[in-house]
């Protein structure tokens, strides 16, 4: 059955044109053909060391620097976090002692819990560490900065004298983020040169003054917002390639249902099935054009910054640490579910699910807890809410609070299920909800007297309220992209359907709150519900070249349940004999171990 395409029936109900879906899906009609070559070709190899260098070292040092590391003379690693400290980067152990009599820096680690510990690339293969350590002149610390440090030789790459380097040993499962060496270093009274402090922002002088920069400071964490971005983008990517595993399998696959010898039922046609995947493949695409709108708010600050206008850094940050924590949570929650909607065989590793989700769920973690970082956000709103007082009219993603007192009067005026469709009548309705979960949250605070007190007590509140104030980012930026023109049969409604899917399924799996802040009545939400099953029916004829869009190649996929042929059991019993377990019919130990108990006399009246 080589060649046949098992799935074609499936392709044929499309009602949209599959190819401008799939230019809006990778951004441009560029960026798809680009990314079609490209993906032909290459895996995906991400640099880790280069951005922190363009952000924090002067020209003079990217000169120096920039061409080593792109040519890969040297190999760098970002070397952050510690054994103790990971997210309170301020709470950091590692020393930086400037020495004036020979104008160094001495690097040390003063404790076991200043061992720095998990930066990629550290472990075996780095040549140099961006680390980061406290900077101490004249017993006086001026706080966290980074140093550019030679850890091996260039010639045989032996550690360096005073650099204890090991790998952290194996991580999650037994999957690919193995081959990443994640390491541990500790420094014992190092010696760099004054000039590989990274002194972009604030810089150190021959006689040891410090000259504080003149730019905010959290200049200097603009790696991390750099990379969060990346990682929303990241999100869309994981996410939309276990949803087309699934999709496709869950075409093929058909259990119960058979009557009088016809065929049994595609498990995609059942209900429940759709109601979990669904909402996943909306928000595979919600996420992927939050990301695009992400992407080209960063490019803007990067401008303004060019400028020294760094009146949207706050608001950058606040976007890039929350969008970064709830994409990559519903991703990595997302795969989980797709490997649970393919039955048993998603537990295979052929499925290509079990790799894809040991990979992917430290995305939770690095580059900022997910926790962690929603309180940020929640610390940006509460602070927004604070100035609403003195006249301060916010703008961006929180202009909507600016609207408090409007957004406390709300109620929702739907009558019948189709008015959920309406995109203004779903911004409403979320920005009433997010405006006063995070009201309340500020009307909490301020009983207390000591509001870092308050913030601790109400922090599971907060976190609550920063969810859904990212919520609503996503669910707007979905509706923006659909005001733009977008040509091709179909497309626009398909992507109407997916938009409405989104925000309806997160208005039910957060009724509570909906319910709770008073903004619709028990009505509306049961209306919202009937109106989310109506379109589940509307994508299904649509549901397989709506993952087709996503252009991913069976080598990307690296599943057998998600060819795009459909032809998943020869494949799949093909793959299982691959495995060095059938390379004979009786296994190692047989005759040593389980031969001799097999072979021992019975006992009559005993077991
Ligand atoms: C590397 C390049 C890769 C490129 C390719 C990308 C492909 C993507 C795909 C996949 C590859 C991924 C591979 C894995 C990579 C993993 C790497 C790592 O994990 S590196 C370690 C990351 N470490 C954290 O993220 C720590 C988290 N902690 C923090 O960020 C901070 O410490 C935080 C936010 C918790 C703040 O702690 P406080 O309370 O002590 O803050 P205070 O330092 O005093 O600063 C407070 C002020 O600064 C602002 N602020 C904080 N962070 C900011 C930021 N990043 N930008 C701007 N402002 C910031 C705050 O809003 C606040 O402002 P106000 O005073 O209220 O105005
Ligand atoms: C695969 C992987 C790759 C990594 N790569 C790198 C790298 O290249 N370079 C590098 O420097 N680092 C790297 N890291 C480290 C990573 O950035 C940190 O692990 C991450 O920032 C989380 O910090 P932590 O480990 O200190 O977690 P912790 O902060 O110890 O978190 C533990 C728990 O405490 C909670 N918590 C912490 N603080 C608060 C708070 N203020 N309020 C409420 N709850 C809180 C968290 O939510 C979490 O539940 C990597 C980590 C992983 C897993």
């Amino acid at each position: 059955m080589e060649g046949v395409d098992h799935l074609a029936h499936e392709r044929n109900k499309a009602q949209f044109d599959v190819a401008v879906m799939k230019a809006v899906w990778a951004g441009s009609r560029d960026a798809y053909e680009l990314f079609h070559r490209f993906s032909r070709l290459v895996a995906n190899d991400p640099e880790m060391f280069i951005p922190a260098i363009k952000a924090q070292a002067t020209e003079e040092q990217q000169k120096q620097w920039l061409p080593l590391a792109n040519k890969m003379k040297i190999i760098g690693s970002y070397t952050q976090t510690e054994l103790g400290h990971g997210s309170n980067v301020r709470g950091l152990e590692t020393t930086a002692t400037f020495d004036p009599k020979t104008d160094e820096f001495v690097l040390n680690s003063p404790t076991l819990t200043a061992t720095k510990w998990w930066p990629g690339g550290l472990g075996k293969i780095a040549t140099h560490a961006l680390a980061h350590a406290r900077l101490i002149i004249d017993d006086k610390d001026y706080g966290v900065h980074g140093f550019l440090v030679q850890l091996r030789s260039l010639d045989d790459h032996l550690t360096l004298p005073g650099i204890t380097i090991g790998d952290i040993g194996m991580k999650y499962g037994s999957g690919a983020y193995n081959t990443m060496d994640n390491g541990s270093l500790i420094f014992d009274h190092v010696r760099i040169p004054r000039n590989q402090m990274l002194m972009r922002l604030s810089q150190v002088t021959r006689e040891g003054k410090y000259v504080p920069s003149n730019v905010p400071r959290q200049l200097s964490y603009g790696t991390m917002v750099y990379v969060r971005q990346k990682i929303v983008f990241d999100a869309s990517i994981a996410l939309s390639r276990a949803v087309c595993i699934s999709t496709r399998y869950s075409a093929v696959r058909r259990q119960f249902g058979s009557h009088n010898g016809s065929p049994e039922t595609q498990v995609i046609d059942y209900k429940t099935q759709q109601a979990r995947l669904f909402p996943l493949l909306a928000s595979a695409y919600a996420i992927r054009f939050v990301s695009e709108w992400l992407n080209s708010f960063y490019k803007d600050l990067l401008q303004r910054l060019e400028a020294k206008d760094f009146s949207t850094l706050p608001e950058a940050h606040a976007c890039t640490a929350g969008l970064k924590s709830i994409t990559t949570s519903v991703a990595a929650d997302g795969i989980e579910e797709c490997r649970k909607l393919c039955g048993g065989h998603g537990y295979l590793t052929s499925s290509g699910l079990p790799e894809l989700s040991a990979v992917y769920i430290p995305a939770c973690t690095y580059e900022g807890d997910n926790v962690v970082m929603l309180l940020q956000v929640a610390r940006y709103l509460m602070k927004t809410i604070s100035q609403l007082k003195s006249g301060n009219k916010p703008v961006g993603t929180t202009a909507y609070l600016g609207r408090a007192e409007q957004l406390m009067q709300y109620h929702s005026d739907v009558l019948r299920a189709e008015d959920w469709l309406k995109p203004n009548v779903v911004v409403e309705a979320f920005e009433a909800r997010a405006a006063r979960m995070s009201m309340a949250c500020a009307q909490n605070l301020s009983k207390f007297n000591n509001p870092e007190d308050g913030f601790q007590e109400l922090s599971a509140d907060l976190v609550e309220a920063a969810t859904a104030h990212c919520q609503l980012i996503i669910v707007s930026k979905f509706i923006e992209k659909l005001q733009q023109d977008i040509p091709g049969k179909g497309v626009k409604e398909q992507l109407g359907v997916l938009r409405s899917i989104y925000a309806l399924f997160l208005l039910h799996k957060h009724i509570g709150d909906f319910l709770s802040t008073d903004c619709i009545t028990p009505k509306q939400g049961y209306l919202a519900n009937e109106q989310l099953r109506s379109l589940y029916s509307q994508v299904r004829p649509n549901a397989i070249a709506l993952v087709d869009a996503f252009n991913y190649t069976d080598h990307f996929l690296s599943s057998v349940l998600g060819r795009y042929d459909g032809n998943v059991y020869p494949k799949l019993y093909e793959e299982a004999w691959k495995d060095p377990l059938n390379d004979t019919s009786i296994p190692d130990g047989f005759h040593e171990y389980v031969q001799p108990m097999l072979k021992q006399p019975l006992h009559h009246g005993r077991l």
